[in-house]
């Protein structure tokens, strides 16, 4: 037998000439750096390298200046005419040398212009008012930044996440304790739904099926978009008793209720809703553990007819080719959530293929910072 390797080995160096390993030790010499950032061939790329680490190291402290920004509501208040520092210090109760520290460094990051003595929102920033559900994402950042503080302990699953009670909370017992709140944050999955739901339908054709259900469909906003899309589909939602009387409301107020039938229950517990022709799972898999999704798909596929589709909807890793939204944002989320994590377009495939479905699809996500997608077949179709 032998010892095991402690934790701190480096890793052996491979035999011979290796670039990756000449190039690496290079460019970590700081006499190399010193030379490549006066070389007239590479003082470019080194001053774009440490632009780039340098953000990497700052990003924290952007993504706060971008909460106190949205918190303080200077982008309303910036929109249409440009503001003087003393207006919006009076207006955030900041002393005026502070309120333009604040200003400054949301300019530097693109949110404002300065105009005249003053600033005004920027381009970049009135696209964030206009994307539906974004700045309530930004606001409860709080709670995600708090677990955050310990990478560390996040990952070695010793800390007690604030997240991990947030949307349990948001969705179930504690709806009944702080309506409010609970109402605040389910709106804000529901609005944040919208740019999903865009992004799945211009992603997927729902050609040729006649009834969708959505599992685990919230309080139906997905289904809501779906139905103006498609006048002649029917649908059903299926979710969890405390979540659906939302989901009937909505339905109600868009004039839909004819075309949807809303069903109660948990797909952990329950027989699937029957009649649906495809199923939809938007942003659900990636709250949920591979043995729990693996039975939900298992579930999905003995309730589809043969030819019947599968639909799978949600921001996802980028496998082979990691990035930012999923492999950084999403997946330390779903981290700090602890039920679940974020799945790859292939690994969605590899546990869709394992329940049995075929022709399985990956298109190319064209925002992944919005959603990916999947979709597979139940063999037997005509
Ligand atoms: C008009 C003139 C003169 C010129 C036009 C120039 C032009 C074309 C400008 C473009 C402007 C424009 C239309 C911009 C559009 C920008 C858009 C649509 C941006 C969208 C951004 C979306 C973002 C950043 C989304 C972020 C989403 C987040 C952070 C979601 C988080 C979700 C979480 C945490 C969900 C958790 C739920 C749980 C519990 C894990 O299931
Ligand atoms: C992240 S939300 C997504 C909601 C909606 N599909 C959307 O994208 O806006 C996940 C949903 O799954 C539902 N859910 C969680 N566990 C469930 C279960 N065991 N049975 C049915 N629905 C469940 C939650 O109530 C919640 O509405």
């Amino acid at each position: 037998m032998t010892d095991a390797i402690p934790d701190t080995a480096p890793a052996r160096a491979p035999r011979g000439f290796s670039w990756r390993r000449w190039r690496n030790r290079k460019i970590a010499s700081p006499a190399f750096q010193s030379w490549a950032s006066r070389f007239p061939l590479t003082r470019g790329h080194a001053r774009r390298e440490g632009e780039r680490l340098f953000d990497l190291v700052a990003g924290f402290v952007h993504s706060q200046v971008l909460w106190a920004v949205v918190e303080l509501d200077l982008l309303t208040a910036t929109r249409d005419a440009p503001q003087s520092l003393t207006t919006l210090a009076n207006r955030a109760r900041i002393p005026e040398d502070r309120m333009e520290a604040l200003m400054q460094a949301a300019t530097a990051l693109g949110l404002f212009e300065r105009m005249g003595g003053g600033y005004q929102l920027s381009g970049l920033g009135a696209a964030l008012m206009g994307v539906p559900g974004l700045i309530g994402m930004i606001r409860h950042h709080d709670v995600f930044y708090r677990d955050m503080e310990d990478p560390i302990a996040v990952l070695r699953g010793e800390k007690q996440t604030e997240l991990a009670r947030f949307w349990p909370y948001v969705f179930g017992a504690g709806a009944a304790e702080n309506p409010d709140v609970a109402q605040r944050y389910s709106q804000l999955m529901a609005d944040s739904q919208a740019l999903v739901a865009e992004e799945t339908l211009r992603t997927v054709s729902l050609d040729g099926i006649t009834h969708l259900l959505d599992v685990g469909g919230g309080t139906g906003a997905f289904l809501a978009a779906v139905g103006r899309a498609n006048p002649s589909l029917r649908m059903t939602l299926f979710d969890l008793p405390a979540v659906v009387p939302a989901a009937e409301a909505r339905f109600r107020e868009a004039g839909l209720s004819g075309r949807v039938h809303v069903v109660g229950g948990s797909f952990r517990d329950d027989p699937l809703p029957e009649g649906g022709d495809a199923i939809s799972l938007i942003r659900v898999c990636y709250d949920h553990s591979d043995e729990t999704v693996r039975a939900l798909m298992a579930k999905i596929f003995a309730a589809l007819p043969p030819g019947g589709k599968l639909l799978v909807s949600e921001p996802m890793s980028g496998g082979d080719r990691p990035h930012r939204p999923g492999d950084a944002y999403f997946a330390f989320y779903c981290m700090a959530m602890q039920t679940g994590k974020a799945r790859s377009q292939a690994r969605i495939a590899e546990m869709m293929k394992e329940a049995g479905f075929q022709g399985i699809e990956t298109p190319r996500s064209r925002r992944p910072f919005v959603t990916s997608v999947v979709t597979g077949c139940k063999p037997g179709a005509t």
